[in-house]
């Protein structure tokens, strides 16, 4: 029988459908691995920004990630949007009793619509607690600067972002997104003591809500089937330049991704106008 990879994301939601736990589960899914997810907060927001969260009580998060785990184990963990100290001191947990599983964290901050989705005392404990734990950690570039504290202008602070995060605080990898930089869309990878750069064209568009999560999915759904870090990310990288390259054009403001562009790819005559 085919063994069925399966990931788990436990992150905020978007009811518009474009980042959080609704865009981890669409790329799984678009990946072919089963999909599970634990809210942590129930977000309002949409295309033009957020409006209004609730973060969802510690102990019904704890009872969520029971079911998950007493019954169908992930092949892979992502965290995206916890915001609280006793949140990541849960996740830390739960984390721990799976070493040998793969731990993404995308160290969700800030919206790109500017709205602080962590505050500063959660921004010392993600730091100190989850990052020695993660497989790879995928910053922007804002939320990189937290994380190593200097300030990152050009591809060499990123490479140097994406070695602190590793050397210093302890993840096995980083990989640092340069999405929020001018010319190419070039990322910086760190691992085993190597620098990789993945470089895509940047592509003139207001559609990039939820472009971080869907790559830090990607990146776990390859982990999930037992790639190494350097293939997942490559492959990850390939996923989110379709999803940006093939807009949807929905929503106000900026827009979701498309977790379906890389299958318009396959096929040029599906592509959409
Ligand atoms: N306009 C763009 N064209 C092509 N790739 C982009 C563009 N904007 C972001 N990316 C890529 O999307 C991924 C997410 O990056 P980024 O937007 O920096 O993350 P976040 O959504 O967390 O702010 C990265 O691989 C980045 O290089
Ligand atoms: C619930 C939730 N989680 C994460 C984000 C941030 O998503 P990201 O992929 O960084 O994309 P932007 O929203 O910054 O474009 C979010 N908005 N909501």
């Amino acid at each position: 029988m085919t063994k069925i990879v399966t990931a788990l994301t436990i992150a905020g939601t978007d009811p518009t459908g474009g980042a959080g736990i609704q865009a981890d589960l669409k790329t799984f899914q678009e990946r072919e691995v089963y999909g599970m997810s634990v809210v942590t907060s129930v977000v309002a927001q949409n295309t033009l920004g957020v409006k209004a969260v609730e973060h969802l009580p510690i102990d019904f998060i704890d009872q969520q990630l029971q079911a998950v785990f007493t019954d169908i184990e992930p092949s892979a963990i992502k965290t995206g949007m916890i915001s609280t100290i006793e949140m990541m001191e849960l996740i830390a947990s739960y984390v721990k009793k799976h070493p040998d599983i793969p731990y993404i964290i995308d160290p969700v901050m800030v919206a790109t619509s500017g709205d602080a989705l962590m505050n500063e005392e959660s921004r010392r404990v993600i730091r100190e607690l989850l990052v020695p734990l993660a497989t790879i950690v995928t910053p922007n570039v804002p939320e990189a600067e937290i994380l190593v504290d200097f300030k990152i202008s050009d591809l060499s602070d990123l490479e140097k972002a994406a070695q602190t995060i590793v050397k210093d605080l302890g993840a096995k990898a980083a990989v640092v997104k340069g999405g929020h930089l001018a010319g190419k869309a070039v990322d910086v990878l760190y691992v085993d003591g190597n620098v990789h750069y993945l470089e895509a064209d940047r592509f003139e568009t207001k559609h990039t809500h939820g472009t971080g999560c869907t790559f830090s999915a990607a990146i776990s759904a390859e982990l999930a089937k037992g790639k190494s870090i350097v293939e997942a990310t490559a492959l990850a990288k390939d996923f989110i330049t379709d999803a940006i390259q093939y807009p949807l054009n929905l929503g106000l403001g900026s827009g979701p991704t498309n977790h379906w562009g890389h299958r318009l790819k396959e096929l040029p005559n599906k592509k959409e106008d």
